[in-house]
Formats: C-alpha cells, structure tokens, sequence
C-alpha cells in the first residue's frame, strides 16, 4: 500500500525536525480531519503561532463550516486521499461516534510514512493500528480547547509503532498552542476527564457564581466582569505563584469572616464529593467510548 507524497523527501521527524515553539512556519504539512471545535481551535492556534495557513489542510463533512474555515483562517480544504497524499501529520478529529467511516477512507490512503494523531476520546491506538496499514505510527493526544487562545492542555501517548521522534514532533506542535504531558497511555482515560473536558467545569463554575450575582441583586454584566476577573486572577496566581491551591485558598478565608460561611455551605452540598464523582463518571465514559469499538 502506497502513498505518493507530492514531496517524497524526509518525514519532519527524520533529519532535524521542527525547531521548536513559535518557529512553526514552512516546517511541515498537517492535515486536520474534522474540522469541528477542537479541530478548528487547532488550526486556528497553529495560524495564530505561525504556521503558514497554505501548509494546514483539513476535511469536513459539513461544507458550510468548510468555507466559513477557508474564509476565516486561509486554511486549505482538501478531501481524505488529498490530505494523506499532501500531509505529513493526519489529525483525526471527528466525535468518536464517527470514526469507522473515516477508518474506512484512511485504510487505503495511509502508510506507515504518515504520523496518525489521534484526538478523540477514548479511542486507544491500538485501533488505528488494526485498521491502518501495518506499522503506521500512531499518537494519541487529550487536547483542550484552550488552544484557541494558545493556552492548551494536552496529553500525548504513544502508539506501539510511535517513535520518540515522532512524540517530539507532535510535543513541538502542541507547545505552539499551549503546554504538553507524556503520559501512558493507561492515564489517557483520566486525563480526559480532568483535562479535556476540565475547562467546561470551570464555565459551570463561572456560570453558576454569576447567577449567584443575579440572585443578590447585582446586574448580570456587573456580575459577569466581576466573576470573570476573578476566575482570571485566580487561574493566573495558581500558574505563576507555585503555591499549594489550598495555601491560596486560606489566605482568603479569614477566621470569622465571609469566604468561611460559603465554604461551609459548599462542604454542607458536597461540592468536593460532586466534583470527584463527576470526574469519575466522564473517566468511565471514556472508556466505554473506547471498548465500543474494541471487537470491530
Ligand atoms: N470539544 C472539546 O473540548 C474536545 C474534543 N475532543 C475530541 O475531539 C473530537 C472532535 O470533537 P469536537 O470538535 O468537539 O466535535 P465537533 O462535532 O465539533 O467536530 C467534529 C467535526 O467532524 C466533522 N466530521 C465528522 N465526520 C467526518 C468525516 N468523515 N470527514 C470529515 N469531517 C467529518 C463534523 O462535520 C464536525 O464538524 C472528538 O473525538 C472529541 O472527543 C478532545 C478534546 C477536547
Ligand atoms: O465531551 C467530550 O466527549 C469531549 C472530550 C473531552 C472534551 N470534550
């Protein structure tokens, strides 16, 4: 099974590579398949940090959103077969739900010469490689959708034919849109319900504590900055501070004071509880997304 690259030189993980965070220009072409959410803040970071608009492909269903993609970023539209011909990286980024038909349309068009990336929940490596062609490099990354503002939190693993070029490569990739982990693959499950879907628990948050504001009379835009900035300020002590949340968290709670009442009633409603279970629950469904597609 072959592909006839338009450029058949070195693969970019071969002979050098990238030289790294915010140098992404010219360096090599990466193709998005599924330009949804997660996909569009990909490329969208991607151009933010430089890359050059003329080496992202991606491929959509929807031809509406392809032309809004066109439009907004200059990104190339492209088919499946286009794409792997054309790309040194494939990202898959289609909902879980949607992977066999793309599967499918890969199997004949991928050689072991193009580096799979895998963002979808739960889907493990090794499904990539029993439905691609044998020795296809595969890595599986837990993006979030951060990258839009290049402030990402990613997890990557390895797949059993994923060398540790080819993590480099997709590290060097990442850090243009924010931080990266290597994990095992064993954690990926976890790391997507903390990390992945962590930022909508955060909106929750914000969400609630502003109709928190509606509720004591304050006016929603009002509530709404102050909630904001104070999310802003507080994510921002936690990154730069390196102190302990906790440390954070009991210098604002005074003996007797206010952040005290509300702490009681956040322990009287089981928040920390509600927050480990929810967290163990999008873990499991994970991995349920995962075994659906363990016996095909
Ligand atoms: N949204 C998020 O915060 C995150 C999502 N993910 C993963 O990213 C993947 C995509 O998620 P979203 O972007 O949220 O979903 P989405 O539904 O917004 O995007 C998926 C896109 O793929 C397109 N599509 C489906 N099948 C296709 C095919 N065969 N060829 C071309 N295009 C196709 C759809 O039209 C859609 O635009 C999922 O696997 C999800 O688990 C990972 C981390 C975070
Ligand atoms: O909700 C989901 O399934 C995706 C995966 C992580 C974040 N969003």
């Amino acid at each position: 099974m072959g592909v006839d690259r338009l450029d058949p030189g070195s693969p970019p993980w071969e002979g050098g590579g990238w030289p790294g965070h915010g140098t992404l220009k010219g360096m090599t072409t990466i193709a998005v398949l599924g330009a949804g959410k997660i996909g569009e803040a990909l490329l969208s970071g991607l151009v933010q940090a430089g890359h050059d608009p003329e080496e992202l492909l991606f491929t959509e269903r929807s031809a509406e959103r392809a032309s809004e993609l066109v439009k907004r970023y200059g990104v190339v539209e492209a088919d499946v077969a286009g794409a792997a011909t054309r790309a040194d990286v494939l990202v898959v980024a289609v909902k879980p739900q949607d992977i066999e038909p793309l599967l499918d349309e890969l199997a004949p068009v991928v050689d072991r010469r193009t580096l799979v990336v895998s963002l979808c929940a739960g889907l493990p490596t090794s499904l990539f490689e029993r439905r691609l062609a044998e020795g296809t490099p595969v890595v599986r990354v837990m993006p979030n959708t951060p990258m839009v503002v290049g402030a990402a939190m990613s997890a990557i693993s390895a797949g059993r034919h994923a060398t540790d070029e080819h993590l480099a490569l997709v590290e060097r990739l990442l850090s243009s849109v924010g931080r990266v982990a290597r994990v095992p693959e064993a954690q990926q499950d976890a790391v997507t319900a903390l990390s992945g879907s962590g930022p909508a628990y955060f909106f929750y948050l914000v969400e609630a504590m502003i109709d928190a504001g509606i509720l004591l009379g304050i006016p929603r835009a009002l509530a709404t900055e102050l909630i904001i900035q104070s999310a802003v300020g507080a994510a921002t002590m936690l990154a730069e501070s390196g102190e302990h949340p906790v440390t954070l968290r009991e210098a604002v709670t005074s003996p007797a004071g206010t952040t005290i009442m509300a702490i009681r009633e956040l322990e009287r409603h089981g928040v920390r509880a509600a927050m480990l279970a929810a967290i163990e629950a999008a873990r499991d469904r994970s991995e349920e997304l995962g075994r659906a597609h363990q016996d095909d």
